[in-house]
């Protein structure tokens, strides 16, 4: 496909991409696929063969009956024993046509789901601040389900086409003219198809991006259902949810509209066909050209023709929607901005790594210049705070750090090696990375802190989680480490869910830490403990602490200074403090913030 952004595709493109996407999905699913359409033919072949048998039997008991009257016993037992027949294998080819296309249809989706989550985990965190979860979830969902939509009734329309040509066959052999009735069908039924794609697929490309829409809507409004609730906003989120909803609603109803007067026309047609080959056919009769046998079973054939071929109409019906749910799936698998990794594992004794950053400079795709030329060290065993205004810097510090983005100037190194160098395991045994919102998945504590890692066990969890600070209301749970926290650690507090966050860190045992304001809900001198804790523990890793009250900051060996993204001044938190206004100055508002809420916090308690 040429386009990937997810635009209506060209009326004249239309029907090849949409039968290019099929025919991707048949290459996925091949055995499933062959289950459904031998079943079908199977089936049809059998239909066909119930005409046959009726035109026999009117030739053979009907005829002689009326114009005898006598019945031949014989034919009409061979006659009931073929129907009785072609109804089992009727049965039973249909039961294949149905399982395989449901199982087709269901593996094809499980793979694009596989396919879009995959490439989501790959792709840069650059790429997700640009695309709302909702859409997202939209393309991992409605998106597959849309792309896979024609796989449903596939096998039977693949059994149906099966059956005209067969039919066909039948057609010219018997007689031209009946042959001309039938073959005068299927330019109808292509410009049929031609006039409802133009019209429909802009309509269908608004209605997958309107899903997308709705799901964006509705998950930000879930997921700050608190903030929404305590602003007494309900009712505004709510009109802004039915907004778009009703959006989707009118954008599915036109599609439906469409679909409506499309599939009946479909449909209509070989009433129309049997109509005019009973006329043609009696006709050509009344010449001597056909024989009363071939008239019955002539009209029977248009007339079994006539459900079968909407199946036809459900796969191009089918096909706009789909070509739109695959061209945004495929705008997800072509998005660029992989993160490579490299090949690096260099051996280590196990003993903290030392964090250098070289010139490094960091711009943001949207064009803002985060960081500049910052150069410095956190040696090995060492702890490092970094300081500085909000916006200065420091987050993004700390995410070059553990590599969720790459510099776009100079280099982050790991004990020498640029980490653009590491592979992808070993990065993630060396950093460990602990952000200020903490993460809880909806599982156990154990799950939680061992997240499916090799090595980690019960002693190392519990080891953790006393260097967390969390040992203590995690042994006061009910179930202790079995314990089901909530989605998102509902069950939990600020500070216990950071700690949780900051001990699932430490079962790793990483060899660098990196804080990014990780402790700031939990209190003061807990933190302190926990810090220093960390400090002078025998296999200290080296700590990189984005830190906000003084106490923590004085537990350093050494302060960074930031200042609109560049450093402005190093040393120690004294030697800071004494020489350095700007740096005494945030380090006071700092504390005296704290000590304002610490005050309401009594105050209030
Ligand atoms: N995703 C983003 N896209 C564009 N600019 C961003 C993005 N994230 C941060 N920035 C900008 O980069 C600069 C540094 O932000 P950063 O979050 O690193 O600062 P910070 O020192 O950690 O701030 P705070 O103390 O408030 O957390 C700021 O100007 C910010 O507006």
């Amino acid at each position: 496909m040429t386009s990937l952004d997810g635009t209506a595709p060209a009326t004249a493109n239309l029907l090849r991409q949409g039968l290019r996407n099929i025919g991707d999905m048949i290459r996925i699913e091949p055995k499933r696929f062959a289950i459904g359409a031998f079943g079908a033919m199977v089936n049809t072949a059998t239909t066909l063969f119930v005409s046959y048998v009726i035109g026999w039997v009117v030739g053979q008991v009907a005829v002689p009956a009326y114009e005898n009257g006598e019945v031949a016993v014989g034919a009409v037992a061979i006659g009931v024993a073929a129907l009785l027949g072609t109804s089992v294998l009727r049965f039973a080819s249909m039961c294949a046509r149905r399982i395989g296309a449901g199982a087709m249809m269901f593996q094809v989706q499980a793979h694009w789901r596989r396919q879009v989550t995959r490439r989501y985990l790959a792709l840069p965190v650059s790429w997700h601040q640009k695309h709302p979860t909702g859409t997202l979830l939209s393309n991992a969902n409605a998106d597959v389900e849309a792309a896979t939509r024609p796989l449903a009734p596939l096998p039977f329309a693949v059994g149906t086409i099966f059956m005209i040509i067969v039919a066909m066959g039948v057609f010219v052999t018997i007689d031209w003219a009946i042959a001309l009735v039938a073959v005068c069908m299927f330019p109808v039924l292509f410009t049929l198809n031609a006039v409802f794609a133009t019209k429909a697929a802009p309509r269908a490309k608004r209605a997958q991006e309107l899903r997308a829409e709705v799901s964006a809507v509705g998950h930000e409004s879930f997921d700050g259902a608190l903030v929404v609730k305590a602003m007494g906003r309900e009712t505004a989120e709510t009109e802004r949810f039915t907004a778009s909803t009703e959006e989707l609603r009118d954008a599915m109803i036109g599609v439906g509209r469409l679909r409506a007067a499309f599939e009946p026309a479909i449909a209509g047609l070989p009433e129309l066909g049997t109509l005019l080959a009973l006329l043609v056919g009696l006709a050509r009769f009344e010449t001597g050209a056909m024989t009363l046998e071939e008239l019955v079973m002539v009209s029977f054939m248009f007339s079994v023709l006539a459900f079968p071929i909407r199946a036809i109409g459900w796969v191009l019906g089918d096909l706009p929607t789909s070509v739109v749910g695959r061209r945004r799936i495929d705008h997800v698998l072509a998005a660029a901005g992989d993160m490579e990794y490299g090949e690096n594992a260099p051996e280590h004794d196990g003993r903290a790594a030392k964090l250098e950053f070289d010139s490094v400079a960091y711009a943001y795709p949207d064009g803002t210049e985060a960081i500049r030329d910052v150069s410095f060290t956190v040696k090995a065993g060492r702890t490092v705070a970094l300081v500085g205004a909000t916006g200065s810097g420091k987050s993004t510090l700390a995410s070059l750090s553990a590599r969720l983005t790459d510099p776009t100037a100079g280099a982050v190194r790991i004990d020498g090696v640029d980490v653009r160098e590491l592979t992808h395991p070993h990065l993630a045994a060396t950093c460990s990375l602990v952000q200020q919102i903490p993460f809880i998945f909806d599982d156990t504590v154990r799950s939680n802190l061992a997240l499916n890692r090799p090595g980690i066990d019960d002693t190392r969890i519990w080891a953790a989680l006393a260097d967390a600070g969390a040992d203590k209301f995690v042994g006061d749970l009910e179930d202790g480490l079995d314990t089901e926290v909530g989605e998102r650690g509902t069950t939990l507090s600020g500070g216990q869910r950071q700690r949780l966050t900051l001990a699932r860190a430490l079962a790793g045992q990483p060899r660098l830490l990196v804080l990014d304001d990780a402790t700031s809900a939990v209190d003061p001198k807990v933190e302190s403990q926990i810090l220093s804790g960390l400090k002078h523990s025998s296999d200290a890793a080296s700590v990189l602490v984005v830190a906000y009250r003084r106490a923590t900051i004085a537990l350093a060996d050494e302060v960074v200074f930031l200042d609109g993204g560049r450093i402005t001044a190093r040393g120690t938190h004294a030697e800071l403090l004494a020489g350095h206004q700007p740096y005494a100055d945030l380090v006071t508002a700092y504390e005296q913030a704290e000590a304002e809420r610490e005050f309401d916090e009594e105050t209030t308690a």
